[in-house]
């Protein structure tokens, strides 16, 4: 066809382009037939499994409570080990600045442990050390907590039970989910009691008219969308996590992830929702009605509150239809400005088919493919600055593919796309999804990493990467990816191991440019541990005292997962 002269002139370039009889496959039919879409290294349980198993010997050999893994004591640190809280490696951020158990929570002893028997039966209280090691630490290896006991509730009634019974005993504990945070949200900081609501994994019900589901918490994201794609619907979620992430820590954390730029947030998808208080309450919450104007809707509260004001049980969630038609496009840009006008048009252009807009950096792209194998890069390397992914979701398939080709095009003429390569089967799909979506994998196999999940206008977007790189020397990796289309720029800065004097280059630096900017701190990892102290740079003083008085209400001893989400010094006055 006359109009493909372009990219055929792009394939003469390069011999690796497949920028070729553009769209002329669509990956969803074998997306379809497999029932797996893309996997990547927090969707991986056997990868999950080897660095456990790697940080297992590890710990074995240098698990000194100031010890990190490369070894190094901190021996100055080391005044006061029993209520100092242990984070791993050596200081990260603000988090640093030594956060005292609060003395307040009791100890567990043997009667505990007893009664928890007594409520979930002995299998589901769980002491052995493999089991907890895994527990204690983050998905990152960055934050260690030193929980005793894990336990397995298999009911809401036995959740109210175990909360019951803690805010008695004043006992501290940390919901967990499938533990993919990366802010150390999910882990213990001291001793907390670990309450994993995996157990709680039963579909309820599924609505086909309305498209609404029903579940417990502890189900696996990526097998409540395999359940939906029987019925011809999917998750409006969908996170490189999807395999071992639950939809109560999505909920909890109010996970973002690749398509929100198309299905919007779990703050307006989530309909309904069963929490359990600290005191043992049930809150019944689990509405399924698009429209209910019956007062404060309460459950936006436990959104994203990571867990701080109550154990979510069960969630109603709108799903949506399932496309049957999808294509994704793997493109490079020469610089910032281009992927931004891409954007532009990309919303103007393919409009409601616009699924997903992604990118990345050319730092980023030599990364993933150093440390992750069978990655490659499909257009010729090295010579671009920026790569975008861009997906479309729609029902007419011809439609969906005339439309693409033409904004591809004319992009391509207009000199955004510099090069690129559309999926011709779901095998290419998932190796272009896997360059995006390996990255924190790749991230924690290069060694160390400061991680900020940034939201900030997008024409400033990229600035602070390149003000960062300033900053610090070409000696280190600063590398930004992220999801483009909502604003959302993922800053790490990769290097062998952590280092204090480069940590003081980037903090507060990082939070301040983004508080003048007027961006989010946390577009959608949360706070958690490491940037509960921060709060201040995105909230007002007053939003915070707000927040603060809210957690009183609800958990007045602050037994649900402490020290996160607000500044120490506001939960804890008196600690
Ligand atoms: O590793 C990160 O910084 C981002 C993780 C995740 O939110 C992603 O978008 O891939
Ligand atoms: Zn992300």
């Amino acid at each position: 066809m006359e109009k493909w002269r372009i990219s055929r002139h792009i394939v003469k370039r390069s011999s690796t382009s497949l920028f070729k009889s553009l769209l002329s496959t669509n990956f969803e039919k074998s997306i379809n037939t497999s029932g797996s879409t893309y996997k990547s290294g927090r969707n991986c349980n056997p990868y999950v499994e080897h660095y456990f198993q790697c940080q297992k010997r590890h710990f074995q050999t240098c698990c000194h409570p100031l010890r990190d893994y490369t070894g190094n004591l901190h021996a100055s640190k080391a005044t006061n080990l029993e209520h100092i809280c242990r984070i791993q490696y050596k200081s990260f951020g603000s988090v640093a600045t030594q956060i005292q158990r609060n003395p307040s929570f009791s100890t567990l002893n043997s009667d505990d442990v007893d009664h928890f028997k007594k409520i979930l039966g002995e299998k589901n209280v769980i002491q052995d050390e493999d089991r907890l090691l895994t527990a204690n630490v983050d998905w990152m290896g960055k934050y260690k907590g030193s929980s005793k006991l894990l336990l397995q509730p298999r009911s809401t009634e036995e959740v109210s039970q175990i909360l019951k019974y803690c805010n008695t005993r004043c006992l501290a504990v940390v919901p967990q989910g499938g533990n993919t945070g990366l802010v150390g949200g999910s882990v213990p900081v001291f001793d907390e009691v670990i309450i994993n609501v995996g157990s709680m994994n039963h579909i309820i019900s599924f609505d086909e008219v309305s498209g609404i589901l029903v579940c417990e918490a502890g189900c696996i994201l990526e097998n409540l969308d395999s359940f939906l794609v029987n019925h011809g619907f999917m998750m409006p979620l969908d996170l490189g996590a999807k395999g071992s992430c639950q939809i109560g820590g999505n909920v909890s954390t109010n996970a973002g992830g690749l398509h929100f730029v198309r299905y919007g947030s779990l703050h307006g998808n989530v309909l309904g929702l069963e929490a359990v208080l600290a005191n043992g309450t049930v809150l019944d919450m689990l509405g399924t009605l698009r429209k209910d104007n019956t007062g404060y809707d309460l459950k936006q509260l436990f959104i994203g509150s990571e867990g701080s004001l109550g154990i979510a049980t069960k969630v109603s969630i709108l799903t949506s239809p399932k496309p049957s038609s999808k294509n994704l496009a793997f493109l490079a840009c020469k610089d910032y400005l281009s992927c931004q006008k891409l954007l532009q048009e990309a919303k103007r252009k393919l409009g409601e088919i616009l699924s997903a807009f992604e990118f990345l950096d050319s730092q980023s792209m030599e990364l993933v493919l150093t440390h992750l194998e069978g990655v490659r890069n499909p257009l010729p390397p090295s010579i671009y600055e920026f790569y975008v992914l861009i997906e479309t979701r729609g029902t007419d398939e011809s439609y969906d593919k005339e439309k693409l080709e033409a904004f591809l095009l004319r992009s391509m003429e207009g000199g955004l796309i510099a090069d690129g390569v559309v999926a011709q089967d779901i095998n290419q799909a998932s190796s272009f999804w896997r360059i995006r979506e390996g990255l924190s994998e790749a991230l924690v196999k290069a060694g160390a990493v400061y991680k900020y999940d940034l939201s900030l206008p997008i024409e400033k977007m990229y600035s602070i990467v390149e003000e960062m790189r300033l900053r610090l020397g070409q000696s280190e990796k600063v590398l930004g990816y992220g999801h483009l289309g909502d604003g959302n720029l993922h800053l790490n800065i990769s290097r062998p191991n952590y280092d204090d004097s480069v940590l003081a280059k980037i903090e507060p630096f990082v939070y301040e440019w983004t508080s003048k900017h007027r961006g989010s701190i946390s577009a959608e990892h949360g706070l958690g541990l490491m940037k509960a102290n921060e709060i201040h740079y995105s909230k007002s003083p007053q939003t915070v005292q707000v927040m603060a008085s809210i957690k009183k209400l609800l958990d007045p001893n602050g037994i649900l997962n402490p020290y996160k989400v607000l500044p120490h010094n506001i939960l804890y006055p008196e600690a």
